[in-house]
């Protein structure tokens, strides 16, 4: 498949793609171009470049995306008839909740934000978060609500590009910033198996599923609309706070 058509693809100009195979192409690209791995924001995190409060910034309003993440998926699960997709579907449920007396990544999450000296109650209660991020994290909701179940699958395949990012931010993150443990990394290091088994499936599910061109390019719009979901929540943490522009109401870190 030609670069230039999936640059046109990207642009959101007409690219057809006429077999599973193209797809997965397309959708590696897209990937490769957009994933919020790229983002500037990411680059100071992992690089060692932010003070502690900006970090507590990042790691309040990601709290969100990760406590909305059952949520959606179990909107997902709603959107299927076929009892084999939801008994699949479900252990991402658990992932992130848990289960009765064994830790999930919501926990381990709140490791990692009591770890950097946030108060747990505040950072539950989501009330210094970004508008931006609250509106994003909303608008992956309603998508896998309202749009076609193999959209609401296709959404969720940004984690084909997870490992990668998590593995240079435990690193990044481990090397650069003395008020960060392996501990308070666990969250991690715990999705390093789950996001690719997540991710193969979802992958192995639009690949069969999506059998007409217009279905594949829905797929990659879906997943275009994702890297936008991760991205936009990035804009806002850098205009806010690396820039300075930190909206009425959001968390003000203490000077360190
Ligand atoms: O740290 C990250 O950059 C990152 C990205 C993503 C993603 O690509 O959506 C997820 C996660 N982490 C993550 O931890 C996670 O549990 C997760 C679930 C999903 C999803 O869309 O269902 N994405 C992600």
């Amino acid at each position: 498949m030609k670069l230039e058509g999936m640059t046109a693809l990207s642009l959101g100009a007409k690219t057809v793609l006429n077999s599973a195979t193209e797809l997965e192409a397309a959708l590696r690209f897209i990937g490769e171009t957009r994933y919020h791995s790229l983002h500037p924001f990411h680059k100071l995190l992992h690089g060692g470049k932010l003070n502690k409060g900006q970090v507590q910034a990042w790691a309040l309003n990601r709290y969100y995306y990760q406590s909305t993440i059952p949520i959606k998926d179990a909107v997902v699960i709603s959107r299927f008839r076929d009892r084999n997709i939801r008994v699949e579907w479900r252990h991402r449920i658990e992932d992130h909740d848990g289960n009765i007396g064994s830790e999930g990544g919501i926990e381990r999450w709140l490791k990692l934000t009591e770890g950097l000296g946030l108060d747990t109650a505040y950072v539950e209660s989501t009330e210094g978060i970004l508008p931006a991020t609250r509106f994003a994290v909303e608008a992956y909701v309603h998508f896998v609500r309202d749009k076609s179940p193999l959209e609401a699958i296709a959404s969720s395949l940004t984690e084909l590009f997870a490992p990668n990012l998590h593995e240079e931010r435990i690193s990044g993150m481990l090397a650069h910033y003395d008020f960060v443990n392996p501990d308070i990394m666990s969250y991690f290091s715990r999705r390093l198996t789950q996001a690719p088994r997540d991710a193969s499936f979802a992958l192995d599910y639009v690949k069969a599923h999506a059998k007409t061109p217009e279905q594949r390019e829905a797929v990659c719009n879906a997943l275009i609309f994702k890297t936008n979901v991760l991205w936009v929540q990035l804009d806002a943490l850098y205009h806010a706070y690396v820039e300075g522009h930190i909206p009425p109401g959001a968390f003000v870190p203490k000077a360190n």
